[in-house]
């Protein structure tokens, strides 16, 4: 990483108050309704002329959940700007949050926009899913305060933020922004070099890939796809990782023996490696199985299920914001 004149942010993360959102629609808006929880002066802008509404109804829709979850001193929905242009969001923003389409150029040019547009030092994030930040930051005058962030849906419920700089930005930058996500509330992983899809989401592609084949040759349904998560792996994945599960899998030999036993079995023709050809038939495939499944559950039905869903578990394994400072308490105690 080159560290060139980016200069340092205009104040230390701890002390930052005003944040700007850019793009408000299912991530731009799970993260406004994130901030705002956190108690945070959000301004959010969007081009879309409908933008405002549909953000306004996601944060009301996010807000029993965060109210579940406990607000920060001072949160509150009324605390939520949405400007009229980009310039505007980001006039006095000591953090901005980009949440645009995934497209290169777009985010390239975005990107570019709101360095030209934001006050000096600045941090701006990417929520993108994948772009390496080096191929989105060749346009921008001061490359060296972009920087990717990203979450995982809904921001407002889901710890984890990826951060990773790309080749020009600036080292203090990537502290800068681990150490936000961290007071804001978020549980950051800082990568130290540019992986595309980063680690969930490569981790993620590669079951999503093995599930689009098993539909496309009709192994598999849909509804046998999600129940064999939510029924077996996904109750482990939940609080301990793949790793230590499968470390599990070896009994008192542990990891090791987990890698004797069933080591050469990674060569079985389990996987297909290459991504199938996403054609009509499996895209409806794949889209009624979902409607199937979902059996006249709405979007928003499930918004709401997964809401709840997300909370118990965050409460059944001790993650709550308010257990985790009991906890940190408690320790501190017994120091
Ligand atoms: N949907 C997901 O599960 C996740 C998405 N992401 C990333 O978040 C970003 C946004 O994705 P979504 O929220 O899913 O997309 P979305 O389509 O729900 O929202 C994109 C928003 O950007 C607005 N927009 C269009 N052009 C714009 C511009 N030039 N400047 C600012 N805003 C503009 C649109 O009006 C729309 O409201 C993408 O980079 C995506 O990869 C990251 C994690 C999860
Ligand atoms: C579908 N997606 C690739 C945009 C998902 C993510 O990026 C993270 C998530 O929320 O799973």
């Amino acid at each position: 990483m080159t560290a060139v004149t980016t200069p340092a942010a205009p104040c230390a993360p701890e002390d930052v108050t005003r944040v700007a959102c850019i793009g408000a629609g299912v991530i731009g808006g799970g993260w406004v309704a994130h901030f705002l929880a956190r108690g945070y002066d959000v301004t959010a802008w969007d081009p879309a002329p409908d933008a405002e509404l549909k953000l306004r109804r996601l944060v009301d829709a996010a807000w029993p959940a965060l109210t579940q979850l406990g607000l920060a001193d001072g949160a509150s929905r009324d605390r939520l700007t949405v400007a009229a242009t980009l310039e505007e969001a980001v006039a006095d923003a000591q953090f901005v949050q980009e949440s645009a389409p995934e497209k290169l150029e777009l985010k390239r040019d975005l990107l570019a926009q709101l360095d030209a547009a934001a006050p000096a030092g600045t941090v701006i994030a990417s929520s993108t899913s994948g772009y390496p930040m080096t191929d989105m930051q060749t346009t921008a005058a001061d490359p060296g305060r972009l920087v990717v962030g990203h979450p995982f849906n809904p921001p407002y419920l889901i710890p984890l933020v990826e951060v990773v700089g790309g080749e020009q930005t600036a080292e203090h930058v990537v502290t800068w922004a681990s150490r936000f996500y961290d007071v804001a509330g978020k549980s950051v992983i800082t990568m130290k070099s540019e992986v595309p899809g980063f680690i969930a989401n490569r981790l993620q592609e590669a079951l999503w890939r093995e599930a689009l084949h098993m539909v496309a040759n009709g192994e598999a349904t849909v509804q046998e796809i999600d129940d064999s998560i939510t029924e077996g792996p996904g109750l482990r994945w939940a609080f301990m990782g793949p790793m230590l599960t499968f470390a599990l899998a070896g009994g008192e030999g542990g990891m090791a023996h987990m890698l004797d036993h069933f080591g050469p079995s990674l060569k079985s023709p389990w996987t297909r490696l290459e991504a199938p050809e996403l054609d009509k038939k499996l895209y409806d495939a794949v889209v009624e199985g979902c409607d199937e499944e979902a059996a006249g559950r709405t979007i928003a039905d499930l918004v709401a299920e997964r809401d709840q869903g997300v909370i118990d578990v965050l409460r059944a394994t001790g993650r709550l914001p308010q257990q985790r400072a009991q906890s940190a308490d408690q320790h501190q105690e017994i120091a």
